[in-house]
């Protein structure tokens, strides 16, 4: 029996088991059985050829490997300086959409102004009355519930996979297939939507992708996203309003935009206060629509400190990304936030990405620029660059706009060969 705590390398790349490269792309390689503690290797390297005996006893220990844990592995340990404890309640602003949706344009006006002064300050704010099912919401659940227990080789089969629009679908275990320090305790399944979520372009990816016998997942998560997608067109007016530019402004600049969609998946955590779920970042996207379930976790950095977002299941939080503050000329911040894990309960959250289409240049409007008569705040750029960076040159964190621009006027043209 392979002892529980074991290190998988397929072609090189250090794998926790739970995240073993089972894929037909390494079917004959040689894995690497790396025996380890919580600090330390255990053994000199363990040669298997078997990669029957890998998948039995990845898929036996794989995705439990996370739960079995009497200590954190080392390569899931974080910097002391970002292990500082929330202990207050973020009083984030709550704006009910009900009367925004009869178009009541007092209530518009009023929430424009509650959600101005906190995307001037820490980007967050959460949404009642949003127009989203709860049906839906915990049929997304049910699904994210039954992918994330499947045995380790079953999810394993989203690897990466696309179809035709070039809509992509993926496991992820820690990311331990990117990063090898500061892994995130949790699992994720990440797919990217390059357009609308229209017709069957996501039943099409789960079914392709997972088997058929992920129709009905594909099904929720296809009706889940156009209920995001809708949300996040409302939500963009307001923020136009709320910044005194052309009301469909963002909203028609959005409006062929793709998404990006995670479900993560976090386990238990034997010792929560040394690793994070995820770890102190800002999303590079546009604007992000999440919903956590109940057991609570996320946390975001305001009036400088750090501070739980109590978990509602009637709302959805809204966070600004950093695509949208170069949007806004740097006027809106983009929330700086974490996921913290327990020792007692696995926690889920839904989160969907607002991104525009791919090739779209990143420029705030004339009229924000003008009034500011400022300089320009970033130069112009496109959201694939953006994104390409955040996946093959950076590891996105609370300064992932800013090393971008860094690296663009840095970088040679041969970075932008794609
Ligand atoms: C453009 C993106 C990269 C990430 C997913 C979206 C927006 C959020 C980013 C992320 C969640 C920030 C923390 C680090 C990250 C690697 C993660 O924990 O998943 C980021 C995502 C990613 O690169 O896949
Ligand atoms: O799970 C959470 O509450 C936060 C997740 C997150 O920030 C992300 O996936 O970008
Ligand atoms: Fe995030």
């Amino acid at each position: 029996m392979i002892p529980n705590n074991l290190i998988i390398a397929c072609n090189g790349s250090l794998l926790p088991i739970f995240n073993a490269t089972l894929s037909p792309s390494c079917p004959t390689s040689t894995y690497t059985v790396f025996l380890m503690d919580s600090t330390h290797l255990l053994s000199s390297p363990l040669e298997i050829q078997d990669q029957t005996l890998v998948d039995h006893h990845s898929s036996s220990i794989g995705s439990s490997f996370l739960q079995n844990q009497t200590n954190v592995p080392k390569e899931f340990l974080w910097p002391k300086v970002d292990l500082v404890n929330a202990h207050q309640e973020l009083l984030e602003p709550l704006v009910d959409l009900e009367r925004f949706f009869r178009g009541d344009e007092l209530a518009i006006q009023q929430a424009a102004k509650v959600i101005r002064a906190a995307c001037l300050t820490h980007g967050c704010f959460q949404v009642i009355n949003h127009g989203v099912d709860s049906h839906l919401i915990n049929a997304a659940y049910y699904h994210l519930n039954r992918f994330f227990h499947l045995p380790l080789s079953h999810k394993l089969r989203a690897r990466r996979a696309t179809t035709a629009g070039l809509n992509t679908l993926s496991y992820s275990g820690a990311h331990s297939d990117r990063f090898s320090s500061n892994l995130p305790w949790k699992e994720t399944l990440t797919f990217r939507l390059h357009e609308n979520p229209k017709e069957s372009s996501v039943v099409d990816l789960f079914k392709s992708s997972l088997g058929d016998d992920f129709e009905e997942m594909g099904i929720t998560y296809q009706k889940y996203c156009e209920g995001m997608k809708s949300l996040a067109l409302a939500v963009m007016e307001i923020l136009a309003i709320s910044l005194g530019v052309d009301r469909l402004h963002y909203k028609n600049y959005f409006q062929d935009g793709g998404s990006i969609m995670r479900c993560n998946y976090y386990p238990p955590c034997p010792e929560p206060g040394l690793t994070f779920g995820t770890g102190p970042h800002c999303d590079a996207t546009s604007l992000t629509i999440l919903h956590q379930d109940e057991v609570g976790g996320l946390e975001i950095f305001a009036n400088n400190k750090w501070q739980i977002v109590r978990p509602r299941q009637d709302a959805l939080v809204i966070n600004i990304g950093e695509t949208f503050t170069a949007l806004t000329n740097g006027r809106y911040k983009s929330c700086l936030h974490r996921a913290v894990v327990n020792s007692e309960r696995a926690r889920k959250s839904l989160v969907y990405f607002v991104c525009p289409r791919e090739d779209k240049v990143v420029r705030p409007p004339e009229d924000l620029v003008q009034v500011d008569q400022l300089p320009r705040a970033y130069p112009d750029f496109t959201w694939s660059d953006f994104l390409h960076f955040t996946q093959n040159y950076y590891r996105a964190d609370a300064h992932t706009l800013h090393s971008f621009i860094k690296w663009l006027s840095s970088s040679s043209p041969i970075h932008h060969n794609r």
